[in-house]
């Protein structure tokens, strides 16, 4: 089995960008575990019930832009909430986690839940409203029309939903690093993951 770093954190936190560079510059492969609820959600808003479409889930559907869109994260974030919908997802982010040459996944409950025993775990955060001024800027960037005022309400409804779930609700892991990247630029956040990970990863 390869060696795993699991990543958690809340929405526009940068996980997934730390993530990404951690596994590109060390040939791992990455997961974001926060496409297959967008999926499930999605397929909800489509008229899917929750549970049958988390059973049914296609890969391929996880590159879809449309899962980016902020109604498909509040969906998500609905979805998660139903401990059928987690459990139908599990083997899928475990079989990944497990796979030979090294994995990251970044989500909400991998160090505490799917890999409790990953050797580095980190917990990525920034303040709500640095959070919110980030991710608007993508969806901008990306064409969307929406105000910094909704994205900071999606980001703080979901931060609710998401750490007062019963089943897996988002939280550091005991022995996760946290990172508190408020006021850390991308490289800067980066370069602070590796340290941490260079630390707990035997020498090869
Ligand atoms: N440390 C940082 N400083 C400034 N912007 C950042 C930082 N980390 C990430 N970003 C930007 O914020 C947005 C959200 O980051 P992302 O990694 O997608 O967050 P998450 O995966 O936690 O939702 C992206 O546009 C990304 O480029
Ligand atoms: N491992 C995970 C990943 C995501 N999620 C849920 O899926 C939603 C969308 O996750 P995401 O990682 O794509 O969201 P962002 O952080 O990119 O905004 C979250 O708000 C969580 O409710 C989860 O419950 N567990």
């Amino acid at each position: 089995m390869g060696f795993t770093i699991a990543v958690d954190g809340p929405a526009a936190s940068g996980k997934g960008t730390i993530s990404k560079r951690l596994a590109r510059d060390l040939g791992f492969g990455h997961l974001d575990t926060g496409r297959l609820y967008r999926a499930v959600g999605r397929r909800m808003l489509d008229g899917m019930e929750p549970v049958e479409a988390a059973r049914t889930l296609n890969p391929e559907e996880l590159d879809d832009a449309v899962l980016r869109l902020p109604e498909v994260a509040q969906a998500a974030s609905r979805v998660a909430t139903i401990a059928e919908v987690r459990a139908a997802l599990v083997d899928f982010q475990r079989a990944f986690a497990a796979r030979s040459g090294g994995a990251v996944l970044d989500g909400r409950d991998i160090g505490t839940v799917i890999c409790p025993d990953a050797p580095a775990k980190l917990f990525v955060t920034a303040r709500p409203e640095i959070r919110a001024d980030r991710r608007w800027r993508e969806l901008v960037a990306a064409g969307l029309d929406v105000s910094v005022d909704s994205v900071l309400a999606d980001i703080r409804a979901r931060d609710e939903q998401d750490m007062n779930r019963a089943d897996a609700p988002l939280r550091a892991a005991d022995d996760a690093m946290v990172l508190d990247t408020s006021d850390m630029d991308v490289e800067t956040a980066i370069a602070a993951a590796r340290r941490f990970v260079d630390q707990v990863r035997p020498a090869s």
